[in-house]
């Protein structure tokens, strides 16, 4: 998901895991997106952490930027994972504090002092709760649980409790202007975990759903520089495709931008005559099915389906019927033997 970020020169903590979020100029904004851009913004201005819940496709991560960049403070990106534990989130000891102290002040005597300790390294959570960033979480229930629970008590009670090796600070109180964005697929997706109750308590989640026909459009015309008359036959045909149900990943907002990308692109007619365009419509809305070899048929269904709602939505320029042209010549051809014979 590309996104206008740029590493902060902030000279404070490490500048790798901050980006300054910019508000992208392709970011489609119709009355649905200002809804839910304007209730986000709300609530985090009253104190709360939002999660963006949807399914895939459909402009949690790009909602999350977007609102990240309006809060007008750093980002901080993490993206949920099985493996995740707490250190990851907030920080573990990393390499040596090494100090020796030579003192020959008798010029005789040379006293020599070593010491050494483990230094402790921040990781993106504790950085985001010390310097007041926005973390955005994105899929964060891909972590189990379990790595998460750090974030109850930095929600809840505004402290980030830092594990005993951090011998210096055993908490840090969470900047005021600290704020998690989080984002995350529904339940049924593969390797992602229920949220626990506690954390799902002290978050405000909004549901993203499909986009309808009008974001959709602007989308994939934004995202792909194809213009609007051309990207609506062809968003009209991945809609019919996605409400057959004839495939096993859905085909989402990301497909109509390929397609239409692609269009733009090789400069292609959106119609059923240019052999080019039917194969990258059947590349990408063929590629959601997992069919097998030996489900022969399914595919052969499923590309007779593609064919058919190609020739509904984008059909052949060529015309059957006689055009006028011909109904013109058929007319002279009518006057002429109507003087002469036919
Ligand atoms: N409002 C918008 N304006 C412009 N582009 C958008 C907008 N919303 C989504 N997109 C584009 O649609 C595509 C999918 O969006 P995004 O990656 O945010 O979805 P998602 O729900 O986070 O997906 P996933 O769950 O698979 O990570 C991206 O290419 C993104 O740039």
């Amino acid at each position: 998901m590309n996104s206008n970020l740029r590493a902060t020169n902030s000279g404070g903590p490490d500048i790798s895991k901050t980006m300054m979020p910019e508000a992208r100029e392709d970011f489609v904004q119709t009355e649905s997106v200002k809804s839910i851009s304007r209730r986000a913004l709300a609530y985090i201005n009253a104190g709360y952490s939002v999660h963006f819940r949807g399914p895939a496709g459909t402009g949690k991560t790009t909602m999350a930027m977007h609102t990240a960049a309006l809060l007008g403070r750093p980002v901080v990106l993490i993206t949920g994972d099985e493996e995740m534990i707490t250190s990851n989130l907030v920080g573990a000891e990393s390499g040596y504090n090494y100090r020796k102290v030579t003192d020959n002040y008798i010029h005789t005597v040379s006293k020599i002092e070593e010491s050494s300790d483990r230094s402790w390294n921040d990781h993106r959570l504790t950085t985001a709760c010390r310097e007041g960033y926005t973390l955005i979480y994105d899929e964060f229930t891909r972590s189990r649980a379990e790595a998460n629970n750090v974030l109850l008590s930095v929600l809840e009670e505004g402290i980030l409790v830092l594990p005993a090796q951090n011998r210096g600070e055993p908490f840090i109180k969470v900047h005021p202007n600290f704020r998690v964005i989080f984002t995350s697929n529904p339940q049924e997706y593969a390797g992602v975990h229920e949220a626990q109750d506690a954390l799902s308590d002290r978050i405000v989640t909004i549901d993203i759903g499909e986009a309808d026909r009008e974001l959709e459009v602007s989308i994939a015309s934004s995202r792909s520089g194809l213009e609007v008359a051309k990207t609506e036959p062809i968003v009209d045909m991945v809609r019919a495709f996605r409400d057959t149900g004839e495939y096993d990943q859905t085909p989402t907002l990301r497909a109509c931008i390929v397609i239409c990308r692609m269009v733009a692109n090789e400069k292609l007619n959106t119609t059923i005559d240019d052999p080019f365009f039917v194969q990258i419509c059947l590349d990408v809305l063929g590629s959601k099915s997992t069919f097998g070899g030996k489900e022969h048929d399914k595919r052969t269904q499923q590309r007779k389906l593609l064919l058919d709602n190609l020739k509904h939505y984008c059909p052949s320029k060529v015309s059957t019927k006689p055009s006028a042209k011909d109904d013109e010549s058929k007319s002279t051809l009518i006057q002429v033997s109507s003087r002469g014979s036919l």
